[in-house]
């Protein structure tokens, strides 16, 4: 009844959340309550390159966006005319850059980009590092813009110069949705700014050398409290209403833990994103961050006064149980029996109950751009401990899945206690197995909140909370999200006590390896044939 009220009063009943990741990019539409009414996904690519390139053409993200927006028109009655608002995340990190009449310089660097590693190796030696880490709160690694920025800065300037704005992928969007050239408070305070004001830094723009770039850093828009109108040309492309109040949602990492359950008032509960990547979070008062020793980790804002996340993410999650898949299919394929990505992951359970517990280790360092969390090392890389031909596929699988979990806790055991309870949510979350896998990992019940798409509900929260639906990010937590969180599942007490013998032994194991990683890196690098072909990786739904 409140909410039909609402409806007359905010001239519609649907508020639209838009979620670009590397791979899909969606759109989702919701009632004012929250309830998920249709999603649109379009399938995204993206090349890789000598160097460890990996870029994304911009035009085409645009494109997508466009098209999950129409999508969403097709099954969604009356859309244009009931939509309330539109809010708008994206993959984060990266450096999406924009020159004259808002034309993309080249295709953007993706957060999966490796180029950058000597110049951070270079910027971890600067002697205002530190003061930069503890303003920003966050670690260097390649992936990010300001090292990425640096990178460029030297070795191909050009670029730069003719740019007139440094973007992510969700400003990019806000930019072809509204005609606006902005920031969201998150990226801005975590790569070049401070957690604590939300600002830009001038200590931590010194440390990353961009002094003399500073005037690419957009303007910082907090979307929770301004909201820009859909513009007629992005009105006319997506058959959207011209003037439809646009919210820039912060990074999609917060975005997604926001509408999984990482802020709902219990002081240690910790939400955990096993997707592609796997990102691991606490919300804390921003005076109650734990700023560690190594200088890893990100410390990221929530769109709530004075609340931040502290976050280690590692780089590849379920990328490494889609390696270990994958294999399985190419020697199927192999043998002429095709087998479909979505068949191997309703084996999984089976591969999972059959394996035995804690038999092998698995590092789960599979990304060509190494880890970032809770160590960042590029040229980490994956490997099994432990093998005897007693071991079969369904034991790798196990492993793979355990090593999920004891990277789980490495960056868990980074930050502090353990917490007192998981949220979880991504791919992995599907999986009865691998949330008892990750809920004996850190030894604390698991709960899965219902939400399907919970980084486009982040979105569209804050678009909710600009637009007036509620009057601030706490009513609209307690309806979008809190209702939806599941029932807890309590660990296995037998495989805690398996997982607290190995996990020593993984963390004291991924510390002598790094040595080795330095070694093969080096080796690679002499082996590298510099005419290394470009590949084209399409990947989601
Ligand atoms: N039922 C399942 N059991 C185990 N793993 C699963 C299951 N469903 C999906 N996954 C894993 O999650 C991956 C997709 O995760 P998802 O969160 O949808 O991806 P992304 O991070 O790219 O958005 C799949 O490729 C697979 O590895
Ligand atoms: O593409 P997804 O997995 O939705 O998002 C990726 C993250 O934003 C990235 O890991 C930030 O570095």
């Amino acid at each position: 009844m409140a909410r039909a009220v609402d409806a007359i009063m905010h001239k519609g009943d649907i508020l639209i959340g838009i979620d670009s990741g590397t791979s899909v990019v969606k759109a989702v539409a919701f009632d004012l309550s929250g309830t998920q009414i249709a999603v649109a996904s379009v399938t995204n690519a993206y090349d890789t390159g000598a160097g460890g390139a990996a870029t994304q053409c911009m035009s085409r993200t645009w494109k997508d966006c466009v098209t999950a927006l129409k999508q969403l028109g097709n099954l969604v009655e009356g859309l244009s005319g009931r939509t309330v608002a539109i809010g708008v995340t994206g993959q984060g990190d990266g450096t999406w850059l924009v020159g004259r009449d808002n034309v993309p310089v080249g295709d953007a660097w993706l957060w999966l980009d490796a180029r950058a590693a000597p110049t951070v190796s270079l910027l971890e030696g600067n002697a205002l590092n530190r003061a930069r880490f503890e303003a920003t709160g966050t670690g260097l690694n390649t992936c990010q813009q300001g090292a990425q920025l640096a990178h460029m800065d030297r070795f191909d300037p050009a670029s730069l110069d003719r740019a007139e704005v440094a973007l992510h992928c969700k400003d990019w969007l806000y930019l072809n949705l509204t005609g606006v050239r902005a920031t969201d408070p998150s990226e801005a305070s975590f790569t070049f700014g401070n957690f604590r004001t939300r600002q830009y830094n001038d200590v931590a723009i010194e440390a990353l050398g961009l002094r003399q770039r500073r005037h690419l850093l957009p303007e910082i828009v907090e979307g929770t409290e301004t909201t820009h109108g859909l513009s007629d040309a992005a009105a006319q492309a997506t058959g959207l209403r011209a003037g439809t109040p646009v919210s820039l949602g912060y990074v999609d990492m917060v975005m997604t833990a926001l509408g999984a359950g990482v802020y709902t008032g219990e002081a240690d509960a910790a939400c955990s994103t096993i997707g592609s990547t796997g990102v691991h979070m606490h919300a804390r008062p921003a005076e109650e961050v734990h700023l560690n020793a190594e200088g890893t980790g990100y410390v990221i804002a929530l769109p709530v006064p004075g609340i931040v996340t502290q976050v280690q993410t590692n780089m590849a999650a379920t990328l490494n149980l889609d390696w270990v898949l994958n294999i399985a299919a190419d020697v199927m394929r192999g043998m002429g029996q095709d087998v479909s990505h979505r068949d191997l992951v309703s084996h999984i359970e089976g591969w999972l109950a059959a394996g035995k517990p804690g038999a092998i280790l698995y590092h789960p360092y599979i990304s060509e751009a190494g880890e970032r969390g809770p160590f960042v090392n590029a040229n980490a890389r994956a490997g099994f401990t432990g093998l005897s031909a007693a071991n079969g596929y369904a034991d790798l699988v196990r492993a793979v899945a355990e090593g999920l979990g004891m990277a789980a806790r490495d960056c868990y055991a980074a930050m502090g206690a353990l917490p007192s309870e998981l949220r979880l949510t991504g791919g992995a979350a599907r999986s009865p197995a691998l949330r008892q896998i990750l809920a004996a990992a850190v030894n604390a019940p698991v709960r899965v909140s219902a939400r399907d798409e919970a980084g486009a509900a982040g979105a569209a929260m804050m678009a909710a909370v600009a637009t007036g639906v509620y009057p601030d990010m706490r009513s609209c937590i307690s309806e979008w999200v809190t209702p939806l969180l599941g029932q807890a599942e309590a660990p296995d007490p037998g495989l805690v006590r398996t997982y607290e013998t190995i996990f020593p032994v993984f963390a004291g194991l991924r510390r002598d390896l790094a040595g080795t990683w330095d070694l093969l890196a080096k080796l690679r690098t002499e082996s590298r044939d510099e005419t290394e072909p470009a590949s084209s990786v399409t990947t989601g739904a």
